[in-house]
């Protein structure tokens, strides 16, 4: 199945640069002998003493309580057989990788030289004090059966055996919503089980306890059915003989069943078996790399099939990796004693349940997909979907704390989304928090770009989420042809079509923008007509004829062919006379605003003072108090130059006519960020104490050339730009932003518009 390229790249993957795939990086600093001695003698000797005095001191003051071991002898490595444990290390490699990206879980993956139970055992019991949990991998059953139940018996951390456990939850979940949507009741389904190993027994185990039947299920081992006649079966297999005799072969089985799961080897289910099969049929071939039957012959071979695999290669990836990392950061979190039913059970109800919610954009993009939904082709969330995390974590602690095994009692649950949100990539709170604030007073949106697929999406987005109500402008045939094409679910929005006859006011429209460009060589003809050539136009009147709440547009647009018209019809606030543009950066030390990094170009002193009292007043709508600081190449009047001195002039016209604003430069950006190098050798700044939040550049070049390479280089993720000193809340696009970008910036928009309605 794998192309011979594939096998090349897989192989230099993992032996080019750094052979592997994982490696241990210090947590502490170690730059100077002081830090040393901390790390090492003398300094360790401390926390080695308290640990002596309160065993459980030892997760206060090392890595145990985020520390997982893989462990596997190499008996059963994927569908790969017993290939022993050095061959197994790739696999035990790429599941600790797993755990971290996914979970932020450090792991040990440790590949014993161990068949027997006993000396397996020994071995991972005596690790007991290094690890906060141990997930078990690979191993051939039925011998995997005895060294769990013993570890688990013998150990007072949570012990899994991922291919037992983590494949039933993740299966389960699975088989539920593919019996939904297949409209079969688990109760009544008649089911096929090719393999009758660690992963097989295990997931018919967790089938039963959610409703299927014993004797509607028929198992296959590598010598054929299984049934009471066999004398080869030990208790845990015997007990999924059929009593069946017309069924000798898995031709036999597969006729009529209504689902058929694969936990065997590649390349043992024929079409003809799938043709064979009840109607909706339901096809989980699970065996890695190669499954039982190949996504595309399967899904070629009937229309009416939901067929899964173990690839991420293909659509519905049933793979344990949904699981593992969630499960034991749940576990781990509450400093659980072991993984229990009732943690298991709550884990595959919320991945089942994950699935029917709106999925995120950035799990589209990831996964280059245009709109991922419920359905046969998404069964099961996708392992990139961040908020497995905090569903499936949650879940599992809870069910932990509920079920008594917890020895640490979380009582803020959202403060424990919170922190496992900080735990993978960027902390978003600020965006999360917007978009709470946005959704409890929703706002209508009017889409200038409405005949695009990436503003449709988002309006969907929007929608979805109830943070605002989208207004469509633009040809209603184009919008809706790409709605049908694409399968949003729009319909009951409006669209307007200011080229259409009987545009709803544009007369009005019209006579409003006559009279304010009259002197400026509109006539009423041209007027009218830029009304309905430039949809620009006609959206900044309906804000400002309060029949949209904000506009967004320039995703297709330069800058200036949406801001001009926001200009001329809606003008700027009060006691404001110019317009700026703020980026909001997340990056990963918390929210930093840059500015003027859209509008002016060259900003004089004077425009440098409006620019930042502008952007301040703005950053305090985030409740965020803003700390500004003025930038240059110079550090308070260590260069000459027209940019430091004009710099130092809007400072000192701040200080004056602003007493109570945090604001100080000229300065160089690293002295602003860093209060440390700032206090050490500018003690009397007034941003001493705590880094600057507000960065204004001295001019646009400078601004927009630094939020790019932080956004490129940094991973820092843009919010913007976000237009200030409007009246009315207009936000313009960056040319070609994606889909998550637009949806943010609607957003700040419904956030704005709430702001200044509650302004006027
Ligand atoms: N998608 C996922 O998340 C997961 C997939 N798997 C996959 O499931 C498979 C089994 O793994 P695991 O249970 O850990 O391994 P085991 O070695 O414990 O079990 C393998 C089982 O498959 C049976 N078997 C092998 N070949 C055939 C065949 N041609 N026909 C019928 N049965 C066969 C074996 O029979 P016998 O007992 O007679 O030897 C045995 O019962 C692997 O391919 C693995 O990659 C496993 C875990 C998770
Ligand atoms: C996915 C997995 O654990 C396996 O195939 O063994
Ligand atoms: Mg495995």
């Amino acid at each position: 199945m794998n192309k011979p390229n594939r096998k090349l790249d897989a192989l230099n993957y993992h032996s080019k640069g750094r052979p592997g795939k994982i490696q241990v990086v210090p947590t502490k600093p170690t730059n100077s002998q002081r830090d040393l001695t901390m790390a090492y003698s003398p300094g360790v000797a401390e926390p080695c003493l308290k640990i002596a005095e309160n065993v459980d001191d030892v997760y206060k003051y090392t890595a145990k309580g985020n520390l997982v071991a893989v462990i596997s002898n190499g008996t059963a490595v994927l569908g790969l057989g017993n290939i022993g444990p050095e061959a197994s290390k790739p696999v035990m490699e790429g599941k600790g990788l797993l755990f971290k990206i996914y979970a932020d879980i450090d792991v040990f993956d440790l590949e014993l030289n161990a068949k027997s139970v006993d000396e397996f055992v020994n071995i991972v019991k005596a690790l007991e004090p290094t690890f906060g949990g141990v997930n078990l991998e690979d191993i051939s059953a039925p011998t995997c059966f005895e060294i769990e139940r013993r570890l688990k018996a013998e150990m007072n951390i949570p012990v899994m055996h991922d291919d037992q456990h983590g494949t039933a939850i993740i299966s389960g979940a699975a088989l539920m919503n593919a019996c939904e949507l297949q409209d079969k009741k688990l109760s009544e389904i008649k089911m096929v089980v090719n393999g009758a190993g660690a992963a097989a027994v295990s997931c018919s185990k967790m089938y039963l306890s959610l409703g299927v039947k014993v004797e509607n299920l028929v198992m296959f081992d590598i010598n054929g059915v299984l049934d009471k006649n066999r004398t080869d079966l030990d208790d845990i297999r015997m007990q999924f003989a059929t009593n069946r005799t017309d069924v000798k072969t898995l031709s036999d089985a597969m006729k009529g069943a209504d689902v058929f799961i694969g936990l065997s080897a590649g390349n043992v289910v024929s079409p003809d078996m799938l043709r064979s099969m009840a109607p909706n049929p339901i096809v989980f071939a699970m065996a890695n790399p190669n499954p039982e039957i190949d996504y595309e012959t399967g899904s070629a071979t009937r229309d009416d099939l939901i067929m899964a695999t173990g690839r991420s290669d293909f659509p519905n990836q049933v793979n344990n990796v949904l699981g593992f990392p969630f499960i034991f950061r749940g576990a781990l979190d509450v400093r659980a004693t072991a993984i229990n039913e009732e943690m298991k059970i709550a884990a595959a109800y919320a991945i089942a349940e994950l699935t029917k919610k709106p999925v995120p954009e950035a799990v589209n993009t990831a996964y280059n997909a245009k709109n991922l939904k419920f359905g046969k082709d998404y069964i099961i969330p996708k392992p990139m979907d961040q908020r497995l995390l905090t569903e499936v974590s949650i879940a599992v602690a809870k069910a932990a704390v509920e079920s008594g095994v917890a020895r640490k009692v979380i009582t803020d649950w959202d403060a424990y989304a919170e922190e496992l949100q900080g735990r993978i990539g960027k902390d978003n709170r600020l965006l999360r928090n917007i978009a709470v604030s946005a959704k409890q007073n929703p706002k209508r949106v009017v889409f200038a770009e409405a005949d695009n697929y990436k503003i449709l999406r988002a309006a969907q987005i929007v929608k979805d989420e109830g943070i605002a109500t989208p207004i469509l402008l633009g040809n209603a045939d184009k919008i809706n042809q790409i709605i049908e094409e694409t399968e949003l679910e729009l319909g009951d929005v409006a669209i307007i079509d200011p080229r259409a006859d009987n545009v709803p006011q544009i007369d009005d429209y019209a006579k409003y923008l006559y009279q304010k460009r009259q002197r400026r060589g509109v006539t009423m003809h041209e007027a009218r007509k830029l009304l309905i050539t430039d949809r620009n136009y006609y959206g900044a009147c309906m804000v400002q004829f309060g029949e949209a709440d904000a506009l967004i547009s320039g995703l297709t647009k330069n800058y200036v062919n949406v801001i001009k018209p926001a200009l001329q019809i809606i003008g700027t606030e009060k006691g404001v006379n110019r317009v700026a543009g703020m980026y909001l950066m997340v990056t990963p030390k918390g929210p930093v605003f840059f500015g003027d990094t859209t509008v002016n170009v060259d900003p004089t002193v004077q425009e440098l003072v409006d620019i930042t009292v502008l952007i301040e007043r703005s950053v305090r709508q985030f409740n965020i108090s803003p700390r500004v600081a003025l930038l240059s190449y110079s550090n308070f009047g260590s260069n000459d130059g027209p940019i430091p001195e004009g710099t130092r002039e809007a400072v000192k016209i701040l200080h004056e006519k602003y007493p109570d604003m945090i604001v100080d430069g000229e300065m160089q950006a690293n002295f602003a960020i860093n209060s440390e190098l700032l206090k050490d050798n500018f003690p009397f700044s007034t941003l001493n104490g705590t880094p600057a939040n507000t960065l204004i550049f001295p001019n646009l070049e400078s601004g927009n050339i630094a939020y790019k390479l932080l956004q490129e280089l940094g991973g820092a993720e843009a919010v913007g730009p976000i237009l200030l000193g409007l009246k009315k809340s207009v936000h313009v696009l960056q040319l070609g932003s994606s889909v998550r970008e637009i949806v943010n910036m609607v957003t700040i928009a419904v956030l704005d518009a709430q702001q200044k309605a509650g302004n006027n």
